[in-house]
């Protein structure tokens, strides 16, 4: 066996942390042939549960598990740590204002950011699933200037696996036969999934389909909507699925897509596509050796141009709130 490789999972004794920590754990992200030690982050209150979730850890005797920390101090858990994936993150509450969740989560993301720049390991990878995704990562990312940009990404995956399957849905194919999805944009409701390079069975999806008003009325609202539709359905927000998503996307950025194929990833624009340079935005990219790119050279129609305007826009709005409250 290799040497282990050290995850960091925030908010570890959350919904999503149950899942995911198991999921790392049995090997999902680097197979049955890399040890991984998991490092785990929680605020003190919450640490009694934790303990509780590393018993449960332990009771699983996973052959891939070389150890377990826990702990409330970001500056010794993300210590020489090569993945964080920071999950826990502030909801919103009643009465609370955007502003007001932008403003509570800069006070998680900007010292976690501080911490990962000063203890993490030179090849840290950095997974933002905690909301708003898009903005805690431009958050992290500024507080973090010893560590190219390249390194922090926030979570689409999950919105790019829900365009995937409810795609396969529509057209009664599996869900291997898809590839090509996009998810422009921000994890929020303006997000844009793309069905004008999407391919079904080597076929353009929204050829295939030929139905504009389906695309735009039902579609795209069912994707964008599917967090708010688990949330009123379960009570709770998606966990399982949002876990699966995170070992989807960390996996991918450890060991690369296919030749045929591209994943979401929200990244730091470069002004790839018209999106403003800086933004933390979903594109398509490709990854190899650990390193993503933006797939070039995709032709954006108007109605296209006019989605991933509205919800560049709406991410340019979250980071001039985040600038104006001294986070980034
Ligand atoms: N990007 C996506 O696709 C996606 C999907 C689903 C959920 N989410 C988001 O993921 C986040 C977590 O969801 P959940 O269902 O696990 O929530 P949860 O409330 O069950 O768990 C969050 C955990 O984070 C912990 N936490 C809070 N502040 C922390 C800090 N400073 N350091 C470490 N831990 C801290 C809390 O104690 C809690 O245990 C939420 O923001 C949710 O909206 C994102
Ligand atoms: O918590 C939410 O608002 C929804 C979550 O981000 C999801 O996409 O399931």
């Amino acid at each position: 066996m290799s040497t282990p490789v050290k995850v960091a999972v925030t908010g570890a004794a959350g919904q999503i942390g149950y899942s995911l920590l198991f999921r790392i754990a049995s090997g999902s992200l680097f197979g049955p042939d890399t040890p991984v030690e998991l490092r785990l982050l929680e605020i003190t209150p919450a640490l009694k549960a934790l303990e509780g979730v590393v018993m449960e850890l332990d009771d699983c005797a996973f052959p891939t598990l070389a150890g377990v920390q826990i702990g409330d101090d970001p500056a010794k858990v993300f210590d020489g740590v090569n993945f964080a994936l920071l999950v826990g993150a502030r909801p919103r509450g009643p009465g609370m204002e955007r502003g007001d969740l932008l403003e509570a989560n800069g006070g998680i993301f900007a010292p976690q950011g501080k911490a990962l720049n000063d203890v993490a390991a030179d090849d840290i990878r950095v997974v933002v699933t905690g909301n708003p995704a898009n903005t805690n990562a431009l958050i992290a990312q500024s507080n973090a200037p010893d560590i190219p940009a390249s390194r922090f990404s926030a979570l689409t995956r999950l919105d790019h696996n829900r365009a995937i399957s409810q795609l396969a849905a529509k057209t009664g194919a599996p869900v291997t036969d898809i590839k090509k999805m996009t998810i422009w944009g921000n994890h929020s409701a303006t997000q844009y999934p793309d069905l004008f390079h999407a391919e079904v069975g080597g076929q353009i999806a929204a050829d295939l389909i030929n139905d504009q008003d389906w695309l735009e009325n039902t579609y795209i609202p069912t994707v964008a909507k599917r967090g708010a539709a688990i949330i009123d359905a379960r009570g709770a927000s998606s966990a399982a699925s949002a876990a699966s998503a995170t070992v989807d996307h960390a996996r991918t950025w450890a060991q690369g897509t296919p030749d045929d194929d591209w994943v979401s990833m929200a990244v730091k624009s470069d002004g790839s596509y018209g999106v403003a340079e800086g933004l933390i935005s979903s594109f398509p990219v490709t990854v190899k050796d650990g390193e993503w790119e933006i797939v070039q050279g995709l032709e954006i129609n108007e109605f296209s141009r006019g989605k991933i305007d509205a919800s560049v826009a709406e991410l340019a709005e979250e980071r001039d709130a985040v600038k104006g409250l001294g986070l980034i």
